[in-house]
């Protein structure tokens, strides 16, 4: 089934409409907060028997008391001609006010119930709470999908801002929502006559008059000697009609919970009772739950879960959007038949799709028939001569959502000698790093299938990584070929360089740690979200190079409560951005944005904290120790070639360890004489010390090359191996990090 198509549908049409019964709920829902506070609540021990008697002697004509849901005692009288009702203190009998019956005006009431359209309406608004319920079973799915199962359902949250809200606000609410729509329908049915609550016709009874004493009038019995009021609590009255004084025959009707009783007015017995049937008991507890009526801290929670819907309707109709820009639009595509080079996709956020539109425009350039569809079509035709497979993966390495069935269908359809080749996109931060693509190459090459290439596996959307594969791509086919991918790239803000500190300046490659600051902006441009997006040391700065519309990535050495942004660039052979970067001087400006990476980020915390860096990767742990005004245990891990080139922060590094910012400091260099070799060398020396701050639950966060990042996870994989534990694991529980370039 597909469910998010029938989230998205049902949330599209009849998410709006559900905004508005959760607005007005809300609104609903301060009344009985408000009633609560109206009048003092009737003490638990007070026989009705009692307050008849107090009832009696302050309010003369009293007809009805009613125990209201808040709590409250309101009498009901006639003085005259004059109906009157009156809040009334139960422990004395005092009149406190004029009752009025309910505070929020009418045509809100009306709004939610019926979407002010009368009985119409009222179907439509059954329908609504239907969709609702249904928004939310559909949400649980997606909710599961997307986190990788129950177990992971409290993990982080990652994405953008909106997903980050519909999915936050969906775990908190999402069982209250699906409650209040279950109510609603319940309540829905007796209003619409599905269900009949009548408990049927009051039973044919009488006060019998005794026998004529020839004097008086027959005396009635008084309302605190009937002993079945006597022995009735206050808690468990709904309401009392007392007998009319003008009818000798008329009775005593009391209504609780648990149904009807008729009471003789002169002998004080029970003439005839009447059980709530179980409709009507669902209907009460349906009435409750829904309006919180008579228990306002429950109101308050139904105020929230209405405001929620607010929420889940704009996030919901944001990502629609952001999906809806980010859609397939493959232009130039050839039909499937014709095509001789066939590209699958599979994509939940739609970036996938801007590759696939590169990859077949850099194909259709060089002369090919290309076709682009979605990898739940995946088939090869007469035709074909390549298939390319680019897949992104989600939840604990799963597909994403329209491509749940394409393992499936590959499995049954039969190989034949047609090359089919995976590209994986995904984000090394999750523990099954592009786990979907993997999937698919075993099981293509299980039953198999050839590949042009094997698989190569994307990180982070990197435009240089997938050019990369297009060369290889390029010599495979035997074919020039420029992939040309460009990323969407968001608005950039100017940053004017204010500092520079060059390192290397005789030997290898040049590198500087470079401080820029950006304009100031006003509260009102922040507001409108315009300038330089707030960032976090970890957090990347995307740098558009004049002459390009790629940008390149650097992780941050400082956060905004800095005051300043700073990167470390090494200059890379030939490198566009590195030697723009690298030629700045005081004063100069760059183009840039920020991308938040909030995998990497460090939570506020008190466990130990173990940074690993190698050469300019220890740019964003510098960053963290820095900003470490609460000295959480902090250990650095650095690994250089050459103290006097490549010592990057080195003389930052000393002041910390002297402010208690950094605990311990293990620098090692690679190409000096008993510099200590990698950083990796030092870890497994160190073995027993990890263990033990990884024991006290430390948190790991490794940044360096690729190749570093791989020595470091194989020795803390042999390191941790005595605890039970592996780098995966680490990385499953979110305590393991890494940011690799
Ligand atoms: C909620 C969520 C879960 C993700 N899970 C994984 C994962 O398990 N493994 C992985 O390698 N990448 C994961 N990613 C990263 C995406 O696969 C990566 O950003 C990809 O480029 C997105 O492509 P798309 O926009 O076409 O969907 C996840 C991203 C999100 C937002």
């Amino acid at each position: 089934m597909d469910w998010k198509a029938i989230h998205r549908w049902l949330g599209l049409t009849a998410g709006t409409l559900a905004f508005v019964l959760g607005l007005t709920g809300s609104m609903l829902a301060f009344d009985p907060v408000q009633q609560a506070w109206q009048a003092p609540a009737a003490p638990r021990d007070l026989s009705v028997a009692t307050l008849v008697e107090r009832v009696t002697r302050t309010v003369p004509g009293a007809e009805e008391i009613r125990h209201l849901p808040s709590g409250a005692i309101v009498v009901f009288s006639f003085n005259g001609d004059q109906a009157q009702a009156s809040y009334v203190n139960p422990a004395n009998g005092q009149v406190l006010g004029a009752w009025q019956p309910s505070a929020p005006p009418r045509w809100v009431k009306s709004l939610h119930r019926s979407l002010l359209l009368g009985d119409a309406g009222r179907w439509g608004a059954a329908g609504i709470a239907l969709a609702i319920g249904l928004m939310c079973l559909s949400g649980l799915v997606l909710l599961l999908r997307r986190m990788g199962g129950w177990r992971r359902l409290v993990a982080r949250v990652r994405g953008s801002l909106a997903q980050r809200i519909h999915v936050v606000v969906g775990r908190a609410v999402l069982a209250l929502l699906l409650l209040t729509s279950l109510t609603a329908l319940t309540m829905s049915a007796s209003t619409l006559g599905l269900v009949a609550l009548d408990a049927g016709a009051d039973p044919d009874v009488a006060s019998v008059v005794p026998g004529d004493t020839g004097q008086t009038a027959p005396q009635s019995l008084p309302g605190a000697q009937l002993p079945m009021l006597q022995g009735l609590s206050i808690q468990d009255l709904r309401k009392l009609n007392f007998p009319d004084s003008a009818d000798p025959v008329d009775t005593w009707k009391v209504l609780t919970g648990q149904g009807e009783v008729w009471i003789d007015r002169y002998s004080g017995q029970t003439l005839a009772s009447q059980d709530t049937t179980f409709a009507q008991r669902l209907y009460d507890w349906a009435l409750v739950l829904h309006t919180g009526e008579g228990a306002w801290p429950w109101a308050v929670v139904l105020a929230f879960v209405g405001a929620s819907v607010l929420l889940f309707w704009w996030s919901g109709v944001v990502m629609w959007w952001q999906a809806r820009r980010q859609a397939p639009h493959i232009t130039g595509n050839s039909p499937l038949t014709q095509a001789d080079m066939l590209i699958f996709v599979a994509s939940e956020g739609g970036s996938t799709w801007g590759f696939a539109q590169a990859l077949q425009d850099a194909l259709a350039y060089s002369g090919h028939r290309v076709h682009t569809g979605a990898l739940e079509h995946f088939q090869t035709t007469a035709a074909t001569r390549q298939v390319f497979i680019l897949a992104a993966t989600y939840g604990e390495g799963q597909a994403p959502a329209h491509a749940s069935q394409a393992l499936e269908r590959i499995e049954k359809l039969g190989a034949n000698s047609v090359p089919v080749t995976v590209l994986g996109f995904g984000d090394r931060q999750y523990p099954a790093f592009c786990g979907f693509a993997e999937a698919l190459e075993q099981t293509l090459r299980a039953q198999g299938w050839t590949e042009l290439l094997p698989l190569e596996r994307i990180h982070q959307q990197s435009a240089q990584q997938f050019a990369r594969w297009g060369e290889a791509l390029a010599q495979a086919l035997g074919e020039p070929l420029v992939l040309d991918y460009v990323p969407r790239v968001p608005p950039t803000t100017p940053l004017t360089l204010v500092a520079r500190q060059a390192y290397r300046k005789h030997s290898g490659e040049p590198t500087a740690i470079l401080r820029f600051a950006w304009p100031a902006q006003s509260a009102m441009e922040r507001l409108r979200g315009k300038g330089l997006a707030r960032f976090a040391a970890g957090d990347l700065v995307g740098i558009v190079p004049p002459g390009s519309a790629v940008p390149r990535f650097y992780s941050l050495a400082s956060g905004w409560a800095d005051g300043f942004l700073e990167i470390c660039a090494r200059q890379m052979p030939g490198g566009l951005c590195s030697t723009h970067l690298l030629g700045l001087q005081v004063g100069d400006s760059i183009a840039a944005f920020i991308r938040s990476n909030p995998g990497f980020a460090l939570p506020r915390t008190r466990r130990p904290v173990l940074l690993i860096g190698a050469g300019t990767g220890v740019a964003p742990l510098a960053g963290f120790i820095r900003r470490n005004d609460r000295h959480t245990p902090m250990h650095l891990y650095f690994g250089g070639r050459d103290p006097a080139q490549d010592f990057y922060f080195g003389p930052e590094i000393q002041r910390w360890l002297g402010e208690g910012r950094l605990a311990s400091v293990q620098a090692v260099f690679s190409r000096v004489p008993e510099g200590g070799g990698y950083v990796q060398d030092a870890l497994r020396r160190d073995a027993e010390r990890l263990r033990g701050l990884v024991a006290q639950g430390a948190l790991v966060r490794v940044c360096g090359s690729r190749a570093m990042a791989k020595g470091v996870a194989e020795a803390l994989d042999a390191v941790l191996a005595p605890l039970q534990l592996s780098v995966s694991k680490l990385k499953a529980k979110e305590r393991y990090a890494e940011d690799v370039f």
